[in-house]
C-alpha cells in the first residue's frame, strides 16, 4: 500500500478560505486555490491544480459551508477528493490558542470548544476557523484534523514583555496577556532567513516585520521568540490594512463618553475602519502607494504613518535584542512593497541598518538580501509559506501518533 502523504491545508479568514493540498514527499502543490467574497454577491473562486487548467467559478457562496463544499467539489473533479486515499491529514490555521495551545494539537470536541471560547479574543478570525473544522471534520470525519496555532510560536516570549502592567488579580482573572500571532509565519521566516544567511537560527538575533493584511513584528533570538507587537487580540502593534494597531487605551472611554459610540461601535472602528482604510479609505497597500505617488494628501499621510510604526518598532526590537544581525520583511507588503521596505530603514544607518536602493527595486519570488555588502545588519525579504508550515507540522503529529 501507498504510504499517504498528501495533506490539505485551511486558511479560513471571515470573508475568504484559502486552501493548498501539499505533497510532503517533497513540498510541492498538487493544488491550491481561494474563496473570496464569502456572503456577498459577487462571490469567486479560483481553483490552481498543479496539473491542467486554472479554473474560476464567479457565483454566490452563501456561508463558509458552501464555499468548502465548493473546494471539494474542485478538488475531487481533479481525483483529488477529500475521499482520496493518498490523504494524511487535514490541516486547519487557528489564529487564537490562548494559554493552553503551545503545539499544533490533533482536534476533537473539546479542542473545538477551547477555540470557541477565545472568540472574544479574536473576532475577526476564531470564527471563521472554527467553521472550517467542522465542516471538514463533516466531511471527513475518520481523518486526523490538525490545528496549528498563530500563537505558539510566541508561547516563549518572556513574562516581562508579556505581561500588561495592569491589575495582576483582574488579568488573571480575564486571563489578560500578550499572546501574539502569525507566529506560525514569524517562525518560517525567521527559519528560511537563516537558510539564506548560511547560518545556524540558533546564533542569530533577527526582527521580522511580517507586513500582510493584518501586521506584526517580532524579535527571534537564537530561533526562539522573544518579542512581538500584537497582544491580547491581533489589534495591538503595527498599523494594518483596516486596524489601528497601537492606540491610546484612553480613546476608547473618550470615544464612549463623549463621541457617545457604543463598545460594539468602537470595536468596529478600531478592527475594520481604521488604519490604513481610516486615514485614506484603501485598505490595499498599492492603491496607497499609486495614490501618494500621484500627490494624494490623505495617501501621502497613510503611508507615512505606516512607515513611522514601523521604524519605532525596529528601534525598539533593537534594543529588545542588543545586537541585531538580520532585519527581514515578509507578507504582501513586506514582499512586494519595495517603497515601504526603503522608508522602514531610512534613517538606521547608524544602527548598521541600510537598504541598497537597486536591490530593493527588484521584483523577485525568492529569498534575497537587500542590504549593501557593508552593512552591518542583513536587511531581507523572505516569502512567507504558512500553508507549507502548517502542513509540515499537522503531518508530522500524526506520523508521532501512529
Ligand atoms: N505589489 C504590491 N505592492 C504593494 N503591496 C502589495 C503588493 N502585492 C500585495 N500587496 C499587499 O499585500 C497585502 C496582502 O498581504 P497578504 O500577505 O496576502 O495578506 P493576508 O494573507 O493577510 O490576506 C495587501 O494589502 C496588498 O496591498
Ligand atoms: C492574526 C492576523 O492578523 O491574521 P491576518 O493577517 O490573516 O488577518
Ligand atoms: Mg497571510
Amino acid at each position: 500500500m501507498t504510504e499517504s502523504t498528501l495533506v490539505l491545508v485551511l486558511n479560513a479568514g471571515s470573508s475568504s478560505v484559502k486552501y493548498q493540498l501539499i505533497d510532503m514527499l517533497d513540498g510541492s502543490r498538487a493544488a491550491a486555490g481561494l474563496v473570496e467574497r464569502i456572503g456577498e454577491v459577487n462571490g469567486r473562486l479560483l481553483h490552481t491544480p498543479a496539473r491542467g487548467e486554472r479554473r474560476e467559478r464567479l457565483r454566490v457562496f452563501a456561508d463558509h459551508a458552501e464555499a468548502l463544499a465548493a473546494v471539494a467539489e474542485e478538488l475531487a473533479a481533479d481525483d483529488l477528493g477529500l475521499g482520496s486515499p493518498g490523504l494524511a491529514a487535514i490541516g486547519h490555521r487557528v489564529v487564537h490558542g490562548g494559554q493552553r495551545f503551545a503545539a499544533p494539537t490533533l482536534i476533537d470536541d473539546e479542542v473545538v470548544a477551547e477555540i470557541r471560547r477565545l472568540i472574544p479574543v479574536a473576532p475577526l478570525h476564531n470564527p471563521a476557523n472554527i467553521v472550517g473544522i467542522e465542516v471538514a471534520r463533516a466531511l471527513r470525519p475518520d481523518l486526523p484534523q490538525v490545528a496549528v496555532f498563530d500563537t505558539a510560536f510566541h508561547s516563549t516570549v518572556p513574562e516581562a514583555a508579556a505581561t500588561y502592567a495592569i491589575d495582576r488579580k483582574t488579568a488573571e482573572q480575564h486571563r489578560v496577556r500578550r499572546y501574539g500571532f502569525h507566529g506560525t509565519s514569524h517562525q518560517y521566516v525567521s527559519r528560511a532567513a537563516a537558510r539564506l544567511l548560511g547560518r545556524d537560527p540558533a546564533e542569530l538575533n533577527m526582527i521580522v516585520l511580517h507586513l500582510g493584511n493584518g501586521a506584526s513584528a517580532s524579535a527571534v533570538s537564537g530561533g526562539v521568540c522573544v518579542e512581538t507587537s500584537m497582544g491580547l487580540t491581533p489589534l495591538e502593534g503595527l498599523v494594518m490594512g483596516t486596524r489601528s494597531g497601537d492606540a491610546d487605551p484612553g480613546l476608547v472611554f473618550h470615544l464612549h463618553r463623549v463621541g457617545g459610540l457604543t463598545i460594539d461601535e468602537i470595536d468596529d472602528l478600531l478592527n475594520r475602519r481604521s488604519g490604513l482604510v481610516g486615514l485614506c479609505g484603501d485598505n490595499d497597500m498599492r492603491e496607497v502607494l499609486r495614490r501618494a505617488g500621484e500627490g494624494d494628501g490623505d495617501a501621502q499621510l497613510a503611508f507615512d504613518v505606516y512607515v513611522h510604526r514601523l521604524r519605532k518598532y525596529i528601534g525598539a526590537y533593537y534594543a529588545v535584542l542588543g545586537r541585531v544581525d538580520a532585519v527581514v520583511f515578509t507578507a504582501g507588503v513586506g514582499e512586494n512593497a519595495a517603497p515601504v521596505r526603503e522608508a522602514a530603514c531610512a534613517g538606521l544607518s547608524a544602527l548598521g541598518i541600510e537598504v541598497d536602493p537597486a536591490l530593493n527595486a527588484v521584483r523577485s519570488g525568492a529569498a534575497r538580501l537587500i542590504s549593501p555588502d557593508h552593512g552591518r545588519v542583513a536587511v531581507a525579504v523572505v516569502p512567507t509559506d504558512e500553508e507549507l508550515e502548517i502542513a509540515r507540522q499537522a503531518f508530522a503529529l500524526v506520523h508521532d501518533d501512529i
